[in-house]
């Protein structure tokens, strides 16, 4: 098993070379990322920097919350939701943690009307996250949220149970956090939604969950910290685009641990926003398999070729069964599960499926930190490549005028 996370292009059918002949073109995008002169690439140096004293801040009020509820609920959608969403499911929730559920991530009465009624039987605190301050599911739900917690704590106490994070100085939710003097963390200005997770937006509650927030952050140093970037990431950049321009125009993303299911949702995110604008980017989609070979088999093996496959493959897995009658008398689950994968890499990259498998050796807070990281980065690489902005959104903004005059 190696240490670190690796990159295995042999049945992507592209050649060393062709990755070779991006590596100038790689190492300018580097340069402007590192420059500081780009805006919204605070996220590049942000794990060499880190903050020590903002760390202790929210180990101390982590504690608090833990104290105060047995149910954390976060209010925040996109970048302020996947983060520690996917975190806390791929790293898991500690026994003595509080369950933590999400709301505002979705305009559905019946999602939120069962939140509400759980909420009456438990002890809870509130944490509202928005960037900007003006998103619509986060307003909506958090003034939901609150009316019930003031109702049930008085408006005294249930100023003590919300946690605000958003920008330091603009929107409305800063200015309500200032006037009733909600405790708070701050989004960097310099931090995209979906570049946030290792700010207090995804570390605030990937610690109440329980997580070493401090092993995230090594692992992120780790890969930020090795010279020139010399991992794999920017090789997956280059294999991506090169994909792109040989007409693929879908990146089907698989894992085979459903912990992972909202990994792959963030990455979506990361790089549907990030690439998909001026009529270029790969469209990400999610598989879980081996769920999904039952489902979607047979279009990946022999349907229109418009994708390519990535597949995510933790090497150790924490636990094990046994198979302990029945022809598979003696076989173990994880052996099972890597068979299906190299049969499914061997099966759809002989027919012709350019197949990128990315090798995780284990599925903890050390390596979880590398991995937002080698995403980030490869995700903002892959977009210069593109030609693209990789940090800003124009798109999303059509819909939410068309919306707002709905409203
Ligand atoms: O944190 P905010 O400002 O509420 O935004 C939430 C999400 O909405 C978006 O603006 C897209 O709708 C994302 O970019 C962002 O992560």
């Amino acid at each position: 098993m190696s240490m670190e996370i690796k990159v295995d292009l042999s049945k992507s059918g592209l050649t060393m070379e062709e990755i070779r002949q991006k590596k100038l073109e790689i190492d300018t995008a580097l340069e402007r990322l590192w420059s500081g002169k780009e805006t919204f690439t605070g996220w590049v140096k942000l794990p060499l920097q880190q903050d020590k004293n903002e760390m202790e801040r929210i180990l101390n009020v982590s504690d608090i919350i833990r104290q105060q509820c047995e149910l954390f609920i976060v209010i925040g959608i996109g970048g302020s939701y996947l983060g520690a969403k996917a975190a806390i499911d791929a790293l898991g929730k500690a026994p003595d943690a509080p369950e933590v559920k999400f709301a505002g991530i979705n305009l559905s009465a019946t999602y939120h009307a069962r939140l509400l009624e759980e909420m009456a039987a438990k002890e809870v605190c509130l944490c509202v996250i928005s960037k900007s301050g003006t998103t619509v599911e986060t307003t909506a739900a958090f003034n939901i949220f609150k009316e019930a917690l003031i109702k049930k704590y008085g408006k005294a106490e249930a100023v003590k149970r919300i946690y605000a994070i958003t920008d330091a100085e603009n929107g409305a939710l800063r200015e309500e956090t200032e006037r009733e003097g909600y405790t708070s963390f701050v989004i960097p200005s310099d931090i995209g939604g979906r570049y946030s997770v290792l700010t207090p937006v995804g570390l605030l509650p990937i610690a109440v969950a329980g997580a070493d927030i401090r092993s995230l952050m090594e692992g992120a140093e780790v890969m930020a910290a090795s010279p020139d970037w010399d991992f794999d990431g920017p090789d997956y950049a280059a294999a991506r685009y090169l994909l792109l321009q040989k007409g693929k125009s879908v990146e089907a993303i698989q894992h085979y641990e459903p912990d992972l299911k909202y990994f792959v949702e963030w990455i979506k995110q990361l790089f549907g926003e990030s690439e998909g604008k001026e009529g270029t980017g790969l469209f990400p989609a999610g598989l879980e398999l081996t769920a999904d070979l039952h489902s979607m088999g047979q279009f990946l093996q022999q349907g229109s070729p418009i994708f390519f496959e990535t597949v995510l493959n933790i090497e150790q897995s924490p636990v094990d069964l046994t198979v302990p009658e029945g022809p598979l008398k003696g076989k173990t689950m994880t052996q099972l599960n890597r068979a299906a994968m190299k049969g499914v890499i061997e099966a759809h990259s002989s027919a012709g499926t350019p197949v990128i498998r990315i090798d995780i050796p284990k599925l903890d807070a050390f390596y979880y930190g590398q991995l937002i990281y080698f995403f980030e980065t490869t995700c903002a690489v892959t977009a210069m490549l593109m030609g693209v902005n990789p940090f800003d959104q124009p798109g999303v903004e059509a819909y939410k005028k068309e919306m707002k005059k709905e409203i």
